[in-house]
């Protein structure tokens, strides 16, 4: 059935190199629309270097990657500095930059289109508030409404679950979970219980790519290729992972 799916991303033979730093090694991958993909993988395994690289943001790289279709991007928890007196329904704006440019000549429509976008994410409240004051779930939200902004068909999430509580972290997958049905997400996140929970798709990274397959069939020795201390990651998650024999 995953035959006839569209590939939306496809990346051969990617390698990463900083000096003699081999970041990222031999990575291939496609990725197919209306997937919920999962990476996931220790900390400096190369997740945002690859994402980087997605968003073309680095470009000295080897192989091959193509991307069909728009990209909306959620970033990291700390990306923006909370303290510049920035209100949210401008950085909202800031997701339509190519439509408005660097001039902000915004039209009422832009405005109509902020409001729109607050209010499917349940935060229309916000739309004149400093960013500085907002909670860890709030910021997540609206940084989530700036990357739909551009009406992007891939949506690619950095560790969206950093600063947000158990109740606005199950909010944001119910919400994900809906724009899932138009859109292929990609997400990095260190969440292993969301990620066997939300996802379809996983892909284990540890420099190189040790997994990438269907969630159902992820395994406990797939996680034990990139984890060391994959047996206290297990207990933490909920959804039971299949058990393979040494002889599978
Ligand atoms: N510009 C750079 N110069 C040198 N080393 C780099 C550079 N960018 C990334 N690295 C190194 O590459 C490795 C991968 O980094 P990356 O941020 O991609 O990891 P990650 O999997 O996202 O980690 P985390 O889960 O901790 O966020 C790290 O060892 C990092 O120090």
């Amino acid at each position: 059935m995953q035959k006839s799916k569209k590939i939306v991303m496809s990346v051969d033979q990617l390698n990463y190199k900083v000096e003699n730093n081999e970041i990222l090694r031999n990575i291939s991958f496609n990725i197919y629309e209306n997937e919920f993909v999962g990476i996931i993988g220790p900390n400096g395994a190369g997740k945002t270097t690859l994402i980087k690289i997605l968003l073309n943001e680095i470009k000295e790289y080897q192989g091959k990657v193509n991307i069909y279709k728009k990209i909306g991007y959620v970033p990291q928890h700390d990306y923006f500095d909370k303290s510049f007196p920035i209100k949210a329904y401008e950085i909202v704006l800031m997701g339509m930059y190519k439509e408005i440019g660097i001039f902000k000549h915004y039209k009422k429509y832009h405005k109509e289109k902020v409001h729109e976008l607050l209010k499917l994410l349940q935060i229309d409240y916000l739309y004149d508030r400093k960013v500085g004051k907002l909670s860890g779930g709030e910021y997540q939200r609206l940084m989530l409404a700036r990357a739909l902004a551009s009406n992007p068909e891939i949506l690619i999430l950095d560790e969206p679950e950093a600063g947000v509580d158990k109740k606005g972290e199950l909010l944001f997958y119910k919400t994900l979970k809906e724009l899932n049905k138009n859109m292929t997400i990609i997400m990095v996140s260190h969440d292993l219980s969301m990620v066997f929970k939300e996802t379809n798709k996983v892909m284990c990274l540890n420099h190189s790519l040790h997994c990438h397959k269907s969630t159902a069939d992820m395994t406990a020795d797939d996680l034990k290729k990139i984890y060391s201390e994959s047996l206290e990651m297990l207990v933490h998650i909920d959804k039971p992972l299949k058990v393979v024999s040494k002889n599978d």
